[in-house]
């Protein structure tokens, strides 16, 4: 029996609000968690798809002000909140271009919502504390943007098996933090007491390590951290690597899983295994999953599981996930 999930209403209107116009170029805009996911989805776009897309910070992509932004222009942003100032600010701006803006948030009612042409809701894992079906998370929206921009656009229908595939993907994760668990239990404790931990990545995993290193291990554990791209790796930062260093190593499925495995042997001639953490997706049952989308999907695993990992770090630390901050959302900046 397929899992199949039916085609968010919030992507569909999205969709149909194109009018079958086809965009001159696609922006990704957003900051920090939210930031993270246009990576994949911009990996997905590169894919499968002949339209020209580029992602950018919120602020960024309005300080910069790209001479390409224009009225033949979509432009996809995401806040969880629907509060973050700057995402705002860029949704307005590329309106002000004349572009189309859809606009990817939990709150219907924010500002970002009611900065952009259509709206599109998700749900929030982490930071509500409610557990929720990865199905309706903020990558599982925008893969089905990306997929509905390449049956108008590219002609090829990939939305069926995309959403046969997040029918799938919870009890994949589930299966996944089960699978990883002995694992979290042996690196925790050394995890734990350090002052800096990278996290190595690249292609559609890369979003993952760069949320888990800023706003993880570093807005929420205060511990320093880089997401480095796992073949940036070897042009400067493998210099830091010793036997001491820790690094979280994430390997994929998707097609630069060979970058992953470079790093992966250079992280174990020269560091030492007890310090760097594997997460190998080909260690996984990814029954359900098309293997189409897999190296699409298994980032979401990456990133729920490495949640876990965060929270046996956290209570090691003694330093609350999701409340200790000294100055986000504590003081005007
Ligand atoms: N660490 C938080 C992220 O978790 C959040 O995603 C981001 C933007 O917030 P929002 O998604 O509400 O725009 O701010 C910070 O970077």
């Amino acid at each position: 029996m397929s899992n199949r999930i039916a085609l968010d209403e919030g992507v569909a209107a999205a969709i149909e609000g194109l009018g079958g116009e086809r965009p001159g170029h696609v922006f990704f805009v957003a900051c920090g968690g939210s930031f993270s996911i246009m990576h994949p989805a911009k990996f997905m776009l590169d894919q499968h798809s002949s339209l020209a897309s580029d992602l950018y910070n919120a602020a960024e992509f309005t300080s910069r002000a790209p001479r390409t932004l224009d009225a033949r222009s979509l432009v996809i942003l995401c806040s969880m909140t629907g509060t973050t100032k700057e995402t705002t600010a860029a949704a307005e701006f590329a309106r002000s271009r004349g572009a189309r803006t859809i606009g990817m948030t939990v709150e219907a009612g924010s500002p970002l919502a009611r900065a952009c042409d259509h709206v599109v809701a998700f749900e929030a894992p982490y930071t509500t504390g409610v557990p929720i079906d990865a199905a309706n998370s903020n990558y599982a929206r925008i893969y089905q943007i990306v997929t509905e921009l390449v049956r108008l656009f590219d002609g090829e229908d990939l939305t069926d098996r995309l959403l046969a595939s997040l029918g799938s993907l919870q009890e994949a994760i589930d299966r996944a933090d089960r699978s990883f668990a002995p694992l979290f239990d042996d690196y925790a404790s050394r995890f734990a007491s350090q002052d800096v931990v990278y996290t190595v990545a690249s292609g559609a995993s890369y979003g993952a390590a760069y949320s888990f290193a800023i706003c993880v291990l570093m807005e929420m554990q205060w511990i320093n951290s880089q997401a480095i791209h796992a073949n940036e790796f070897f042009h400067g930062p493998f210099e830091v690597l010793d036997e001491e260093r820790c690094f979280i190593l994430l390997k994929g499925m998707d097609s630069t899983r060979a970058l992953e495995e470079r790093a992966d042997t250079f992280l174990h001639r020269f560091g030492k295994q007890e310090n760097i953490l594997v997460l190998d997706a080909k260690t996984l049952d990814l029954e359900g999953i098309d293997p189409l989308f897999a190296g699409n999907l298994v980032p979401l695993i990456f990133f729920d599981t490495l949640w876990r990992f965060a929270h046996r770090i956290a209570d090691l630390r003694q330093h609350e996930m999701l409340t200790a901050r000294r100055y986000m959302k504590k003081i005007e900046y």
